[in-house]
Protein backbone atom coordinates (compact mmCIF):
# COMPACT_ATOMS: atom_id res chain seq x y z
CA UNK A 1 0.00 0.00 0.00
CA UNK A 2 2.62 2.19 1.08
CA UNK A 3 6.57 1.78 -0.37
CA UNK A 4 9.26 4.34 1.06
CA UNK A 5 12.60 4.24 -0.85
CA UNK A 6 15.45 6.19 0.47
CA UNK A 7 13.32 9.19 1.76
CA UNK A 8 15.65 12.06 3.18
CA UNK A 9 15.21 14.91 5.50
CA UNK A 10 18.06 17.37 5.43
CA UNK A 11 17.40 20.12 7.70
CA UNK A 12 20.46 22.46 7.39
CA UNK A 13 22.79 19.75 6.81
CA UNK A 14 21.43 17.61 9.52
CA UNK A 15 19.63 14.28 8.18
CA UNK A 16 16.47 13.80 10.70
CA UNK A 17 15.64 11.25 7.81
CA UNK A 18 18.54 9.75 6.17
CA UNK A 19 17.92 6.71 3.79
CA UNK A 20 14.60 5.23 4.78
CA UNK A 21 13.03 2.38 3.01
CA UNK A 22 10.16 0.35 3.68
CA UNK A 23 6.78 -1.02 2.81
CA UNK A 24 3.83 -1.12 4.23
CA UNK A 25 1.21 -3.72 3.37
CA UNK A 26 -2.01 -3.17 2.96
CA UNK A 27 -4.77 -4.42 6.24
CA UNK A 28 -1.86 -4.15 8.56
CA UNK A 29 -0.79 -2.35 11.68
CA UNK A 30 2.91 -1.50 11.51
CA UNK A 31 4.45 -0.24 14.74
CA UNK A 32 7.20 2.62 14.24
CA UNK A 33 9.43 2.55 17.19
CA UNK A 34 13.16 4.08 18.14
CA UNK A 35 14.67 6.03 20.92
CA UNK A 36 13.66 10.00 21.12
CA UNK A 37 15.13 11.69 18.50
CA UNK A 38 15.30 8.57 15.91
CA UNK A 39 13.22 10.46 13.24
CA UNK A 40 9.81 8.80 13.53
CA UNK A 41 8.05 12.42 13.80
CA UNK A 42 9.90 13.65 10.99
CA UNK A 43 9.05 10.49 9.07
CA UNK A 44 5.43 10.77 9.31
CA UNK A 45 5.40 14.56 8.56
CA UNK A 46 7.20 12.82 5.19
CA UNK A 47 4.35 10.57 4.28
CA UNK A 48 1.53 12.59 5.36
CA UNK A 49 2.89 15.26 3.23
CA UNK A 50 3.66 17.94 6.00
CA UNK A 51 6.97 18.35 4.92
CA UNK A 52 8.46 17.69 1.69
CA UNK A 53 11.89 14.96 1.46
CA UNK A 54 15.27 16.66 0.29
CA UNK A 55 15.52 12.80 -1.72
CA UNK A 56 13.21 10.03 -2.02
CA UNK A 57 9.87 8.77 -3.00
CA UNK A 58 6.72 7.75 -1.27
CA UNK A 59 4.28 5.88 -3.72
CA UNK A 60 0.51 4.90 -1.87
CA UNK A 61 -1.43 2.57 -4.21
CA UNK A 62 0.99 2.74 -6.39
CA UNK A 63 1.02 6.19 -7.16
CA UNK A 64 4.12 8.51 -6.95
CA UNK A 65 2.72 10.86 -3.84
CA UNK A 66 6.24 12.34 -3.29
CA UNK A 67 5.26 16.06 -4.56
CA UNK A 68 1.79 15.90 -2.98
CA UNK A 69 0.55 18.19 -0.14
CA UNK A 70 -1.74 16.94 3.15
CA UNK A 71 -4.79 18.15 1.71
CA UNK A 72 -4.20 16.54 -1.63
CA UNK A 73 -3.07 12.84 0.07
CA UNK A 74 -6.22 13.35 2.39
CA UNK A 75 -8.55 13.18 -0.56
CA UNK A 76 -6.43 9.63 -1.50
CA UNK A 77 -7.21 8.23 1.81
CA UNK A 78 -4.00 8.76 3.57
CA UNK A 79 -5.36 10.25 6.95
CA UNK A 80 -2.99 11.64 9.54
CA UNK A 81 -4.92 11.87 12.99
CA UNK A 82 -3.85 15.15 15.16
CA UNK A 83 -5.03 16.72 18.02
CA UNK A 84 -8.57 18.12 18.49
CA UNK A 85 -7.97 22.05 16.74
CA UNK A 86 -7.84 24.66 19.95
CA UNK A 87 -10.91 26.43 18.49
CA UNK A 88 -12.81 23.19 18.12
CA UNK A 89 -12.32 22.70 21.85
CA UNK A 90 -16.18 24.78 22.33
CA UNK A 91 -18.17 22.30 19.78
CA UNK A 92 -19.65 18.91 21.13
CA UNK A 93 -18.49 15.89 20.35
CA UNK A 94 -20.78 15.35 17.64
CA UNK A 95 -20.16 19.27 16.08
CA UNK A 96 -16.58 17.76 15.81
CA UNK A 97 -17.58 14.99 13.85
CA UNK A 98 -19.50 16.67 11.39
CA UNK A 99 -16.91 19.47 10.81
CA UNK A 100 -14.66 16.54 8.92
CA UNK A 101 -16.33 15.48 5.89
CA UNK A 102 -14.04 17.27 3.03
CA UNK A 103 -15.76 18.57 -0.20
CA UNK A 104 -19.28 18.87 1.34
CA UNK A 105 -21.62 20.75 -1.07
CA UNK A 106 -22.62 23.17 1.86
CA UNK A 107 -18.69 24.60 1.37
CA UNK A 108 -19.60 26.62 -1.40
CA UNK A 109 -21.77 29.37 -0.86
CA UNK A 110 -22.66 29.22 -4.78
CA UNK A 111 -23.75 25.44 -4.47
CA UNK A 112 -25.32 26.29 -1.62
CA UNK A 113 -27.45 28.75 -3.33
CA UNK A 114 -28.56 26.23 -6.45
CA UNK A 115 -28.84 22.93 -4.54
CA UNK A 116 -30.59 23.29 -1.31
CA UNK A 117 -32.14 20.17 -0.83
CA UNK A 118 -28.93 18.56 -1.91
CA UNK A 119 -26.72 20.57 1.02
CA UNK A 120 -30.29 19.76 3.64
CA UNK A 121 -29.77 16.12 2.60
CA UNK A 122 -25.90 15.92 3.24
CA UNK A 123 -25.96 17.70 5.88
CA UNK A 124 -28.89 14.43 7.37
CA UNK A 125 -26.03 11.81 6.29
CA UNK A 126 -23.18 13.77 7.76
CA UNK A 127 -25.28 13.83 11.02
CA UNK A 128 -26.08 10.04 10.64
CA UNK A 129 -22.75 9.15 10.07
CA UNK A 130 -21.37 11.45 13.33
CA UNK A 131 -24.04 9.48 15.51
CA UNK A 132 -23.14 5.84 14.00
CA UNK A 133 -19.13 6.85 14.40
CA UNK A 134 -20.10 7.76 18.41
CA UNK A 135 -21.66 4.46 19.31
CA UNK A 136 -18.85 2.67 17.36
CA UNK A 137 -16.74 4.44 19.57
CA UNK A 138 -18.97 3.54 22.47
CA UNK A 139 -18.94 7.49 23.26
CA UNK A 140 -23.16 8.26 22.49
CA UNK A 141 -23.61 9.07 25.88
CA UNK A 142 -20.77 12.40 25.30
CA UNK A 143 -22.35 13.64 22.29
CA UNK A 144 -23.62 16.95 23.19
CA UNK A 145 -20.52 17.20 25.54
CA UNK A 146 -17.91 20.43 24.38
CA UNK A 147 -15.10 18.48 23.09
CA UNK A 148 -12.37 20.35 25.07
CA UNK A 149 -14.12 19.09 28.44
CA UNK A 150 -13.26 15.34 27.61
CA UNK A 151 -10.75 12.88 29.13
CA UNK A 152 -7.42 12.60 27.30
CA UNK A 153 -8.58 8.86 26.22
CA UNK A 154 -11.93 10.28 25.23
CA UNK A 155 -10.41 13.58 22.94
CA UNK A 156 -7.99 10.11 21.36
CA UNK A 157 -11.51 8.36 20.58
CA UNK A 158 -12.85 11.24 18.81
CA UNK A 159 -9.43 11.74 16.98
CA UNK A 160 -9.89 8.71 15.90
CA UNK A 161 -13.86 8.92 15.18
CA UNK A 162 -12.91 11.70 12.90
CA UNK A 163 -10.64 9.77 10.84
CA UNK A 164 -13.85 7.33 10.42
CA UNK A 165 -15.63 10.52 9.07
CA UNK A 166 -13.23 10.60 6.07
CA UNK A 167 -12.86 7.51 3.52
CA UNK A 168 -9.34 6.86 4.96
CA UNK A 169 -7.53 3.75 3.41
CA UNK A 170 -4.28 3.99 5.82
CA UNK A 171 -4.31 6.12 9.14
CA UNK A 172 -1.09 7.58 10.53
CA UNK A 173 -1.73 7.35 14.37
CA UNK A 174 1.31 9.51 16.61
CA UNK A 175 1.37 8.19 19.92
CA UNK A 176 -2.23 6.98 21.17
CA UNK A 177 -1.36 6.07 24.16
CA UNK A 178 -0.06 9.52 25.39
CA UNK A 179 -1.55 11.10 28.56
CA UNK A 180 -4.52 7.67 27.88
CA UNK A 181 -5.60 6.04 31.37
CA UNK A 182 -5.32 2.32 31.26
CA UNK A 183 -9.29 1.45 31.10
CA UNK A 184 -9.90 3.94 27.96
CA UNK A 185 -6.19 2.86 26.68
CA UNK A 186 -7.56 -1.04 26.62
CA UNK A 187 -10.72 0.50 24.67
CA UNK A 188 -8.79 2.31 22.13
CA UNK A 189 -6.56 -0.67 21.50
CA UNK A 190 -9.89 -2.55 20.56
CA UNK A 191 -11.03 0.39 18.51
CA UNK A 192 -7.85 0.10 16.51
CA UNK A 193 -8.15 -3.54 16.08
CA UNK A 194 -11.46 -3.76 14.88
CA UNK A 195 -11.02 -0.86 12.83
CA UNK A 196 -8.06 -2.98 10.83
CA UNK A 197 -9.82 -6.31 11.12
CA UNK A 198 -13.62 -5.44 10.10
CA UNK A 199 -13.25 -2.05 8.33
CA UNK A 200 -10.16 -3.02 6.46
CA UNK A 201 -7.85 0.39 7.60
CA UNK A 202 -4.60 0.00 7.53
CA UNK A 203 -2.45 1.92 10.39
CA UNK A 204 0.98 3.25 11.03
CA UNK A 205 1.03 4.04 14.45
CA UNK A 206 4.31 5.64 16.50
CA UNK A 207 4.48 4.64 20.14
CA UNK A 208 6.38 4.35 23.09
CA UNK A 209 3.99 2.00 25.00
CA UNK A 210 5.53 -1.35 23.96
CA UNK A 211 2.47 -2.91 25.38
CA UNK A 212 0.24 -1.37 22.62
CA UNK A 213 2.96 -2.24 20.25
CA UNK A 214 3.29 -5.64 21.22
CA UNK A 215 -0.36 -5.99 21.38
CA UNK A 216 -1.77 -4.43 17.97
CA UNK A 217 1.34 -4.24 15.66
CA UNK A 218 2.79 -6.72 12.90
CA UNK A 219 5.02 -6.09 11.83
CA UNK A 220 7.61 -3.26 13.80
CA UNK A 221 9.77 -1.11 12.35
CA UNK A 222 12.40 0.08 14.55
CA UNK A 223 14.11 3.53 14.09
CA UNK A 224 17.43 4.88 15.25
CA UNK A 225 19.38 8.15 14.03
CA UNK A 226 17.11 8.64 11.35
CA UNK A 227 17.88 5.25 9.28
CA UNK A 228 15.52 1.71 9.59
CA UNK A 229 17.24 -0.44 12.30
CA UNK A 230 15.37 -3.58 11.50
CA UNK A 231 11.76 -4.57 10.70
CA UNK A 232 9.70 -7.74 11.66
CA UNK A 233 7.75 -9.15 14.57
CA UNK A 234 8.03 -7.61 18.25
CA UNK A 235 9.71 -10.40 19.34
CA UNK A 236 12.34 -10.40 16.57
CA UNK A 237 12.41 -6.39 16.84
CA UNK A 238 12.71 -6.69 20.64
CA UNK A 239 15.29 -9.22 21.07
CA UNK A 240 17.81 -7.40 18.41
CA UNK A 241 21.29 -6.17 20.20
CA UNK A 242 21.08 -3.41 17.94
CA UNK A 243 17.48 -2.20 18.96
CA UNK A 244 18.87 -3.00 22.72
CA UNK A 245 21.58 -0.54 21.97
CA UNK A 246 20.04 1.71 19.84
CA UNK A 247 17.64 2.22 23.43
CA UNK A 248 20.42 2.37 26.10
CA UNK A 249 21.92 4.84 24.07
CA UNK A 250 19.39 7.18 25.53
CA UNK A 251 18.43 7.02 29.35
CA UNK A 252 14.99 5.41 29.74
CA UNK A 253 15.91 1.84 27.52
CA UNK A 254 12.15 0.94 27.66
CA UNK A 255 12.09 -0.84 24.45
CA UNK A 256 12.73 -3.92 26.54
N1 LIG B 1 12.35 21.33 11.76
C1 LIG B 1 13.46 20.78 12.25
N2 LIG B 1 14.66 21.42 12.13
C2 LIG B 1 15.79 20.87 12.61
N3 LIG B 1 15.85 19.68 13.25
C3 LIG B 1 14.70 19.01 13.40
C4 LIG B 1 13.45 19.51 12.92
N4 LIG B 1 12.48 18.61 13.22
C5 LIG B 1 13.09 17.61 13.87
N5 LIG B 1 14.41 17.84 13.98
C6 LIG B 1 15.41 16.96 14.60
O1 LIG B 1 15.35 15.70 13.96
C7 LIG B 1 15.56 14.66 14.90
C8 LIG B 1 14.42 13.67 14.80
O2 LIG B 1 13.27 14.28 15.39
P1 LIG B 1 11.85 13.54 15.41
O3 LIG B 1 10.90 14.44 16.12
O4 LIG B 1 11.52 13.10 14.05
O5 LIG B 1 12.20 12.26 16.32
P2 LIG B 1 11.21 11.21 17.00
O6 LIG B 1 11.77 9.86 16.69
O7 LIG B 1 9.83 11.47 16.60
O8 LIG B 1 11.42 11.53 18.54
P3 LIG B 1 10.41 11.42 19.78
O9 LIG B 1 10.19 9.96 20.01
O10 LIG B 1 11.19 12.04 20.88
O11 LIG B 1 9.17 12.16 19.44
C9 LIG B 1 15.71 15.30 16.26
O12 LIG B 1 17.10 15.40 16.56
C10 LIG B 1 15.11 16.66 16.07
O13 LIG B 1 15.72 17.62 16.92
Amino acid sequence: MLELDQLVMDFSGFKAVNGCTFRVEEGSITGLIGPNGAGKTTLFNLIAGALQPTSGTIRFLGEDVTPLASHQLFHKGLVRTFQIPHEFHKLTALENLMMVPPAQPGESLLSNWFSWGRVKSTEVDVEKKAYETLEFLELTHIAHQRAGNLSGGQKKLLELGRTMMTSAKLVLLDEPAAGVNRTLLRKLESKIELLNKERGYTFILIEHDMEMIEKLCDPVVCMAEGKVLIQGDFQTVRSNPQVLEAYLGETTGDAA
